[in-house]
């Protein structure tokens, strides 16, 4: 948006701006009877309320004048919009509409931003680079969670809204050819959509000599099913071995036979002699990912395929903290996605949980 300092100057004389061709006149409060607000007018009162006290297009009555008064208002806009220009509901909405993808819902503006949430339990599927992209083109605000994260049903996934209360239409157009390239691109796939999680049969194989023998109860058997049923899977199986590589070996062969969606085995997994779960997992003919992941915690988990299968070693830490890598790397699986190392080494930035 340009802005000729000699039009602002003659404009700002007689009580005017002009933005593009659009005007912005300025009326004072007492004068307002009547007239029909241009734009959300909002209230905040730390603590007590934050939110919309005059919607757009309300008639402005004699009582209104004292509440406009309180929210600091003493002038208030009337509109001429030019046809190249856009209100700032407009554009939120036009830029929303052309983000949405697969599985997300957006809603009315309100106070000139647009909100898209998620119509199911499932993983957002948001491309960071494409946010960046559209945010470097200035005057647009469009702000997201993070990529991979797991959303709940009516969850805000992203919102969007342009900065001045009028924009050039061709900003938004510009947002809009962005969207349709992504789309081109990634065949099809909305920049903003969420991914459903498929429900999975797994196996869990729980070692641990101290357990098995009954010295101490499991802790894991429960943590783990907690963790696949909340996002809509199941340990279909639990066995228990002790610490005895052949045992554990077997074990896992076993739960392949049985045609499981994904093998889990817990306990072992550290730098103790008795800690045989990395090797047994290797042995029963695994591909490993990797052993080792960048995140604190959940640093000693392994990751790999065995015949196509997921395999997961869990340390102890999954037993026990709320947000481990095996939090990160369960919801990826259930959506599909195949886990290659680029996945595992990146997981370092942002993954030290301070929970
Ligand atoms: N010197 C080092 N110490 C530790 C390291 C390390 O790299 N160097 N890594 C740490 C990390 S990270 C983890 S995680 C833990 C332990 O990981 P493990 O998977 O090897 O856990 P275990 O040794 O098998 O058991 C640890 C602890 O948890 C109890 N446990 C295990 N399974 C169960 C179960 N099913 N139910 C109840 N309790 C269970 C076990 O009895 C031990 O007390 O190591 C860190 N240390
Ligand atoms: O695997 Mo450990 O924290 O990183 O519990």
């Amino acid at each position: 948006m340009t802005f000729p300092d000699r039009e602002a100057e003659t404009a700002a004389e007689h009580g005017t701006s002009v933005i593009s061709s659009s005007v912005l006149r300025e009326v004072k409060v007492e004068d307002a009877v009547g007239l029909v607000l241009a734009h959300d007018l909002t209230q905040i009162v730390p603590g007590t309320f934050k939110g919309r006290l005059f919607r757009k297009g309300h008639r402005i009555s004699e009582q209104d004048i004292s509440k406009l008064k309180d929210i600091g208002k003493e002038h208030l806009y009337v509109i001429d919009l030019a046809p190249s220009d856009l209100h700032e509901d407009d554009a939120a909405l036009r830029m929303a509409v052309a983000l949405a993808g697969e599985h997300v819902a957006y809603g009315d503006p309100h106070e000139g931003k647009v909100s898209l949430k998620s119509e199911i339990n499932g993983l957002a599927a948001i491309d960071p680079d494409f946010v960046h992209t559209v945010n470097a083109a200035g005057e647009v605000a469009l702000a997201t969670i993070l990529n991979h994260q797991v959303v709940r049903q009516g969850d805000t996934l992203a919102a969007t809204r342009v900065i001045p209360l009028i924009v050039p239409e061709a900003k938004v157009a510009d947002v809009e050819r962005l969207a349709a390239k992504y789309r081109n691109e990634h065949g099809g796939r909305a920049p903003v959509a969420v991914r459903p999680l498929r429900r999975m049969r797994a196996g869990l194989l729980t070692t641990g000599t101290e357990v098995f023998s009954g010295r101490i109860a499991d802790k894991f058997g429960p943590a783990v099913r907690a963790k696949l049923e909340s996002l809509g899977s199941e340990v279909a199986e639990q066995r228990f071995a002790p610490d005895d590589r052949h045992t554990i070996v077997k074990e896992i062969r076993y739960f392949l036979g049985q045609g499981y969606d994904m093998i889990l085995v817990s306990g072992g997994m550290s730098v103790d002699p008795d800690d045989r779960t990395p090797g047994a997992i290797a042995a029963a003919g695994a591909d490993i990912v990797s052993y080792g992941t960048p995140m604190l915690p959940g640093s000693m988990l392994l990751f790999g395929y065995l015949e196509g299968v997921p395999i997961f070693g869990l340390p102890g830490c999954v037993m026990h903290d709320p947000y481990t890598s095996f939090d990160v790397l369960l919801p990826r699986v259930l959506a599909g996605d195949v886990i290659v190392r680029e996945d595992i080494i990146t997981m370092g930035y942002g993954g030290l949980y301070r929970g």
